[in-house]
């Protein structure tokens, strides 16, 4: 077998995979939906902070070029011009909340690039001075973003740069030592970014459980009770408020005591998560479902009308009339009464409503069970 030298950007692409996969010890997986989440509350945090920060940059550059420029007045409106397009470059970048982080950090960064190549010709050892900004630039995006490949793809021209421009201006020892200085501080900056994350990442999936679990029951995973309720009232505020139609169904099991007599409580809790599985599968991704006592539960239908709402509650009767429990005496089947009522902004209110869907549940309970009833009708 013939081996093969990684060209550059192989080695660019192992490096990045390495970074975004790397997870310090113990550290939970995140589900990339979760891992947006958290770098989008990141972002948003960071940038409360980041308009008074590009103020103090602004004004931190200029007053050290005014220092500057009154310790050597030689080259100070070379030196200000350059302090003077970095500001200009750079505090924007600090300033607009609303750009992506990415975008922020590359201006800030790039606008250093600039000030490297300037200050190479401007002034002598001018390459350190510039390095020294790109160097605050990196550590800035680190924490910035919490993002490896931004921070990745920071340490690439402006390095080759420095490579090449140090080489050419700078004696070897500075030049060494500032490449060894450089490539600490990237080094530094990436291991300060990985172990923000690591907090970010552990505090963040503790607060996701800690709320998943404030709002959903423990047996069958659907919403609680709590949750559910909350879910109703701004259900109804919504469709009262734009004049769409809402509806609410109650389902509850018929018999369920037998079940639990004649097959024990595991039987019975198998029931009611294969209830709830089968509700949510049935149910469209903009429904609520939840469990709302014992063997009760409900499902919120927004943007559902009499017709739709009557026909969602048969579908979920003969969904779970279907379903067959599998227990050591043989499968078990059960039936559930299901109670419907409609928003109305003559009844306004959530507990009014599921005061209504409970009276129809009771209505289709007492005409012999295994039914749907509509409130009112
Ligand atoms: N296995 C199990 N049973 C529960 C749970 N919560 C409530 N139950 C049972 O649900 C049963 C409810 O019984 P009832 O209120 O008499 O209602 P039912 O037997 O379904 O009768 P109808 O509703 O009138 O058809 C009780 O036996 C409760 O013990 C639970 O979490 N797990």
């Amino acid at each position: 077998m013939k081996l093969r030298a990684p060209s550059p950007a192989d080695a660019a692409a192992i490096l990045r995979r390495a970074v975004r996969r790397y997870r310090p010890p113990g550290a939970a997986a995140m589900p990339p939906q979760a891992e947006r989440e958290m770098l989008a509350r990141h972002d948003g945090d960071v940038a409360r902070w980041l308009p008074p920060l590009g103020a103090l940059f602004g004004a931190l550059v200029v007053l050290f070029g005014i220092w500057d420029a009154l310790l050597d007045r030689s080259h100070y409106l070379l030196s200000l011009t350059l302090r003077l397009t970095l500001v200009l470059a750079g505090a924007p970048a600090l300033w607009n909340t609303h750009w992506h982080p990415g975008l922020r950090c590359l201006l800030l960064y790039w606008s250093h690039c600039g000030a490297v190549v300037l200050a190479c010709f401007v002034l002598d050892g001018g390459v350190l001075y510039g390095m020294a900004g790109m160097t605050a630039c990196v550590a800035m995006a680190a924490v910035m973003t919490l993002r490896p490949r931004i921070l990745l793809s920071l340490f690439s021209l402006p390095f080759a740069l420095y490579l090449a421009l140090g080489a050419w201006r700078l004696p070897p020892f500075t030049y060494l030592s500032g490449l060894m200085q450089y490539l600490l501080a990237m080094a530094l900056a990436t291991a300060v970014m990985l172990i923000i994350r690591s907090f970010h990442r552990r505090a963040f999936l503790l607060e996701r459980e800690l709320l998943h679990s404030a709002r959903h029951d423990g047996l069958t995973g659907a919403c609680n009770r709590a949750y559910l309720d909350q879910m109703g009232e701004r259900e109804l505020t919504l469709a009262l408020r734009h004049g769409r139609p809402l509806a609410v169904a109650m389902l509850d099991i018929d018999h369920f005591k037998r079940v639990n007599d004649n097959y024990g409580h595991d039987v019975g809790d198998q029931v009611l998560r294969a209830l709830a599985r089968t509700c949510q599968d049935t149910l469209r991704g903009v429904d609520h479902f939840g469990r709302y006592g014992g063997e009760e539960f409900v499902c919120i239908l927004p943007e559902t009308a009499r017709a739709e709402a009557l026909a969602c509650a048969e579908r979920l009767r003969l969904a779970l009339a279907a379903l067959a429990i599998e227990t050591p005496a043989g499968p078990l089947r059960f039936t559930v009464s299901v109670g419907v009522a409609l928003a109305s902004a003559d009844q306004p209110g959530w507990p009014a409503l599921l005061k209504r869907a409970d009276t129809a549940l009771y209505r289709a309970k007492n005409s012999g069970r295994d039914q749907v009833a509509l409130a009112g009708a």
